[in-house]
């Protein structure tokens, strides 16, 4: 099955546009895990089991396992989730970004290293940036549109003069990525829940491609406006949220307290769409 396809799937049958982001910080693990960062493995399989059926993706961010030399601990939970969870897709988040034959050697990373369905990248240097992770037949690539921190519009949000129609730069984007740059149906894009007027104006640009939405929970985005400025029948969201479920318990209890969040979110989204 290709990304989109095991997207749609896990849609479908966890009823869910949910996406728990693992964004492992050991010094917010409950006190029997925390430590030297050999634990990461352990919090994030639980957390893997506490949420497998809530969800439509996983989405481990690269940095947190590679800050603390856990990459081994990354290959060995990407195995854990093929295994216990091979129904759901695996983002990786790494926000990549090249010249072609350094991009190779991140796509065989992200792909063949790591097993992923999709990754994030940062489509800043152009489609030759790009272009290596789509000879990766069914694989996924997001591209960084419309972010959801402040300082994103420093630059996402500057007018191209001579483009048609003076558009903003991630409106731009957006073009390209419904348009030519998709060649294969791979590409979706990165846009913040905490912009939902920017999500709204991806959405008329590029009405069919996959977005990858993070910003809810911990960093406030409004869930009711995120859906509904990004949801379609024909365009998928995956809503991203990782401290407010990986930190939602804090002790003993963390993987319950965590699947209890994903569960609030997953309804809260859920609701929204029903109101669309
Ligand atoms: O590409 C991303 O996933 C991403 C893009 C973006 O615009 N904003 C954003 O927060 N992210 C990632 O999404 C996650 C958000 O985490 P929480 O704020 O804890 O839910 C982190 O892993 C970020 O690196």
């Amino acid at each position: 099955m290709d990304f989109l396809e095991l997207l749609g799937a896990a849609t479908r049958r966890n009823d869910s546009m949910l996406c728990v982001g693992l964004d492992p910080d050991p010094a917010r693990f409950p006190a029997q895990l925390r430590g030297d960062g050999g634990r990461i493995y352990d919090f994030c399989a639980a957390i893997v089991d506490a949420t497998a059926d809530l969800v439509c993706a996983f989405k481990p961010q690269i940095a947190y396992f590679a800050a603390q030399r856990a990459e081994d601990q990354l290959e060995r939970l990407m195995q854990h989730m093929r295994v216990n969870a091979p129904q759901v897709p695996i983002i990786l988040d790494a926000k990549r970004g090249d010249i072609g034959s350094t991009a190779e050697q991140y796509a065989r990373e992200a792909f063949e290293r790591y097993g992923a369905d999709a990754v994030t990248l940062s489509p800043f240097m152009g489609f030759d940036s790009v272009e290596p992770y789509l000879r990766y037949p069914g694989k996924g690539a997001f591209l960084l549109c419309r972010t959801s921190n402040p300082g994103g519009a420093d630059l996402q949000a500057q007018r191209l003069a001579d483009a048609p129609g003076q558009p903003l730069l991630y409106e731009h984007l957006a073009q390209l990525v419904q348009g030519p740059w998709n060649t294969n149906g791979q590409l979706g894009l990165v846009v913040g829940a905490t912009y939902p007027a920017e999500i709204e104006r991806v959405r008329a640009l590029a009405p069919t491609v996959p977005l990858l939405i993070p910003g809810v929970g911990a960093q406030g985005g409004d869930v009711r406006a995120t859906v509904r400025a990004g949801w379609r029948e024909s365009g998928p969201i995956v809503v991203n949220s990782s401290r407010a479920i990986l930190y939602a318990g804090g002790e003993a209890d963390f993987a319950a307290a965590a699947r209890a969040a994903a569960q609030s979110t997953r309804e809260q989204l859920n609701a929204a769409r029903a109101l669309t």
